[in-house]
């Protein structure tokens, strides 16, 4: 709803023309979406013709298909069918979570196998269901950027929607167990009445310019050699530009002159993160970095001819004879890499205007 209509007089007011119009495909898809968060019954209905991806300790199941990996959803009787090979009730699909649909709405789950199982329910073995599922449960930090698009993004969602629904199983305030809805979008308890919703912490990832260089940072926890923007969590009642104001200026030493949004992205690890993207400018002449060794390695600007000659490679780059190992940026799917690419295209293009 726009602002203006917000604000339009009872005596203005008209039945909107768009409720004599078909609805888009995306339109009714998000609708029935937000059905079956909301209503239990449409949503157990829905599990049985839908389709479930499978986790096992919140790693997804996975076939290997040349150097790419697939992902192996099953039918909820095929599901029932395993479950009972391995001894496990049918009722363990309660623990699934809605992930998404198609467009002819064929609803996707997700299902942890491992994750609450009780001692008595007897504890799946890995080994002996991979060879059932003809699959394998493979760490999704290995294999993610090794999945299509489309298929990374699904399986980050339930891994972190699997994760949120394991450390949330008790209520904070009354220290009672909280119960999920079918679609897994809420907890509640019963005794507080306290509604608990998955959560994702907003993280600011900053690629910082002083007009010809970029600035690129190593954390001690990254891979050897490689360099990316900028991050860091937001603080409570911080606005998106005071976190990338306020990261910069304890990161490196540096005032920000100005800053502008590129794009954001759902990180899964090591929890789920929003991150937002930013490009920024340092004050003219203030580009004299002073590294916070606690939170960074090292902090260096580059060229626009280093950088986009690092955007050119493949994944970490072999060692040179010295044993050193060339700077690298990260792998496309992250965030970081759309910044630095973006940067790279801008400065391009204005050297070639110069
Ligand atoms: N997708 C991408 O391209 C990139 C993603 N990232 C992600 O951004 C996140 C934040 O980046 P950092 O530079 O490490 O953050 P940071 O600079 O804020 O430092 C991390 C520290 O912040 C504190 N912290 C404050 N709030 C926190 C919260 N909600 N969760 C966890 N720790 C919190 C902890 O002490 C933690 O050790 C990381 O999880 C990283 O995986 C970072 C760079 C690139
Ligand atoms: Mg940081």
């Amino acid at each position: 709803m726009s602002l203006s209509s917000l604000f339009l007089g009872a005596a203005s007011w008209k039945v909107p023309q768009a409720c004599c119009k078909q609805l888009s495909t995306y339109v009714t898809k998000m609708r029935y979406l937000f059905e079956l968060k909301e209503d239990d019954e449409i949503c157990r209905k829905a599990q049985s013709s839908g389709r479930f991806y499978l986790f096992h300790s919140l790693a997804p199941l996975l076939q290997k298909s040349g150097n790419r990996y697939q992902v192996l959803p099953f039918r909820a009787s095929e599901l029932e069918r395993i479950l009972a090979k391995f001894g496990q009730d049918a009722q363990k699909i309660e623990h699934s979570v809605l992930i998404g649909c198609s467009d002819q709405h064929e609803a996707w789950f997700a299902l942890d196998l491992a994750l609450g199982n009780s001692h008595s329910s007897g504890s799946l073995q890995k080994s002996e269901m991979e060879s059932e599922l003809q699959g394998a449960f493979i760490d999704l930090r290995k294999a993610l950027f090794q999945l299509n698009e489309k298929d990374a993004s699904l399986i980050s969602t339930a891994q972190a929607l699997l994760r949120w629904h394991d450390c949330h199983q008790f209520c904070g305030k009354s220290g009672q167990p909280t119960q999920k809805n079918v679609a897994g979008s809420k907890r509640v308890c019963a005794s507080s009445k306290m509604i608990y919703y998955p959560q994702m912490s907003p993280v600011v990832i900053t690629l910082v310019s002083d007009g010809t260089r970029c600035l690129l940072a190593r954390q001690s926890s990254f891979p050897k050699g490689m360099y990316s923007a900028l991050s860091g969590f937001c603080d409570v009642g911080e606005t998106v530009e005071e976190s990338v104001r306020r990261e910069v200026a304890e990161e490196v030493g540096l005032e920000l002159d100005s800053l502008q949004y590129s794009a954001s992205q759902h990180w899964s690890f090591p929890n789920s993160s929003l991150m937002i993207a930013c490009h920024a400018a340092v004050r003219p002449g203030q580009t004299e970095i002073q590294v916070n060794l606690q939170e960074l390695e090292t902090a260096e600007w580059f060229s626009l001819e280093e950088v986009a000659a690092a955007l050119k490679k493949k994944g970490p780059p072999a060692s040179q004879q010295d044993g050193a190992i060339p700077f690298w940026l990260p792998p496309k799917m992250a965030i970081a890499h759309h910044l630095i690419q973006e940067w790279v295209q801008k400065q391009s293009s204005s050297s070639n205007l110069a």
